[in-house]
């Protein structure tokens, strides 16, 4: 079953919340977007937590380095899952995977700069099971989804998918025949006049290509 999470990113806390709060029938997963937890701190996380403990809080980290110390700062303040970015140094992807086993929770690897598929193996034999395919923010004018995206990790059939970049409701059927673990969605809800209806219609194109394959 694919997940649906929020992303949370641009925004003031009090929109962060009331986007939290509007989406959350229809959501499974809500990220603390980069940006949020430089602005509010990683006490954001908590805050998030506390207000949704039933979702899995997602702390988009993206850290480089010092893998130990930035993911016992995510999930000792809330967070179930922290990011860490693919194409740092091994010894960072470690620590925090070694963290997250200590303490049962998750890494997502973040792959936006990544393009080959022997660093996507590399990953996987370090521990790595959940994978992001980004399209970056910056690049979304330039890049839309194709096959493309998903031949890095041909090779590791295994391992489970993220998707995220510029999804909206037009690409979730195309991006659903991938068959990822989770569907990262920010500005197609947090931007649309009505955050809820737009998750919601997300949450139901889901749901029916589910039921559909
Ligand atoms: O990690 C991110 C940016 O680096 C975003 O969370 C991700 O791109 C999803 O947001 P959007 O749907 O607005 O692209």
């Amino acid at each position: 079953m694919t997940v649906i999470q929020l992303a949370l990113d641009r925004l003031t806390k009090e929109q962060c919340f009331e986007l939290a709060e509007k989406t959350s029938p229809y959501i499974d997963w809500i990220e603390v977007g980069t940006g949020v937890i430089k602005e509010y701190g990683v006490e954001i996380l908590r805050e998030m937590k506390d207000r949704f403990p039933d979702k899995t809080i997602v702390a988009d980290m993206k850290t480089c380095d010092a893998g130990k110390h930035e993911a016992l700062q995510a999930f000792e303040n809330g967070a179930d899952v922290t990011t860490v970015m693919g194409f740092v140094a091994d010894a960072t992807i470690q620590d925090m995977l070694d963290v997250a086993k200590a303490k049962q929770k998750q890494v997502m690897i973040d792959l936006l700069g990544i393009t080959d598929s022997s660093r996507i193996e590399a990953l996987r034999n370090l521990g790595a099971d959940l994978l992001n395919i980004h399209i970056a923010i910056d690049l979304q004018k330039e890049v839309s989804w194709s096959g493309h995206h998903f031949k890095i990790v041909k090779t590791v059939p295994d391992a489970r998918l993220a998707v995220s970049g510029g999804i909206k409701l037009e690409n979730v059927s195309f991006l659903m025949k991938q068959k990822p673990a989770v569907l990262i969605v920010g500005s197609a809800i947090t931007g649309a006049e009505n955050p809820a209806a737009a998750a919601k219609a997300l949450r139901e194109g889901v749901d029916a290509f589910e039921a559909n394959h």
